[in-house]
């Protein structure tokens, strides 16, 4: 099964983004991929926090996830819809939220990331607490009996929600992880919950200069489950697709069986 990862440098223009990961959803399917994903707000990198507020949608309804449903039954796709706001139900902050679809355009998993990313180097800083609500859910969903374990970018750092994964065959991981951070840890983090769980990684990240001013890593890649990158795109727009092979999954397993030798939970 072939996989893509899509990587954007996503503006305030809800439209002109959508737009682009159109774009290189189409560009996936024509490579020959069955699952692609998105990166974390690829909807929208706006100029303020608010901006998301503005945007979010209701569950189940809005623009943006008419577009992931269109595109996934259009082409084909499993499609990880990177993140989107959605509403909170209970407060007036947003989720930010993984939205999965089958290739029939059913949506098929809802995950919300969980740990909400806060930073402060004295020249930049990020605190997702002011607008964000975190979720409290792992999620995996079914892809042709190919388990696929859900998480967003800050995730990333926190090995015991992909412990709960374990005997996945993929990770899925959007982000937007930022330059700074990402040059020092998002290559070794990635193949680190690649090797420790014994599966493949995708990760489509944000890469580039954003009109916000902001810039982010990018190295959008796939991961095999010995830890070998397949596949990675370091800056700007564009896809990488990988193959995803059951039997190297089951053959790195077999030879190193570390996954059944868990004695800790
Ligand atoms: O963990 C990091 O270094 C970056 C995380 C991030 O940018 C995010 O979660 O949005």
């Amino acid at each position: 099964m072939k996989i893509a990862a899509c990587q954007m440098v996503s503006g305030p223009d809800l439209a002109a983004n959508l737009a682009t990961a159109r774009r290189l959803l189409e560009d996936a399917a024509r490579q020959g991929a069955a699952l692609a994903a998105l990166p974390e707000y690829f909807c929208l990198m706006g100029m303020h926090d608010s901006d998301k507020l503005a945007l979010a949608e209701d569950e189940g309804q809005g623009p943006i996830q008419a577009m992931l449903a269109t595109a996934a039954r259009e082409l084909g796709l499993w499609l990880i819809g990177g993140t989107l706001p959605i509403k909170a139900a209970t407060s007036e902050r947003v989720r930010n939220s993984t939205l999965v679809f089958s290739p029939s355009g059913g949506r098929v998993a809802r995950y919300d990331k969980i740990h909400l990313f806060a930073f402060d180097d004295g020249r930049e800083s990020y605190d997702e607490g002011r607008v964000l609500e975190a979720g409290g859910t792992p999620t995996a969903f079914d892809a042709n009996g190919l388990q696929v374990g859900l998480s967003v970018c800050y995730d990333l750092r926190f090995p015991e929600l992909y412990r709960g994964y374990a005997g996945s065959a993929l990770l899925a991981v959007p982000a937007a992880f930022t330059y700074t951070t990402g040059q020092a840890h998002w290559e070794l983090l990635l193949r680190a919950r690649a090797v420790e769980n014994q599966c493949y990684v995708v990760a489509p990240a944000q890469g580039g200069r954003h009109a916000n001013g902001r810039r982010t890593w990018g190295h959008s890649m796939v991961v095999d489950p010995w830890g070998q990158v397949l596949a990675v795109l370091p800056e700007g727009e564009g896809v990488v697709v990988a193959d995803l092979d059951p039997a190297r999954l089951a053959q790195v397993r077999q030879q190193l069986p570390a996954l059944g030798h868990r004695r800790l939970g």
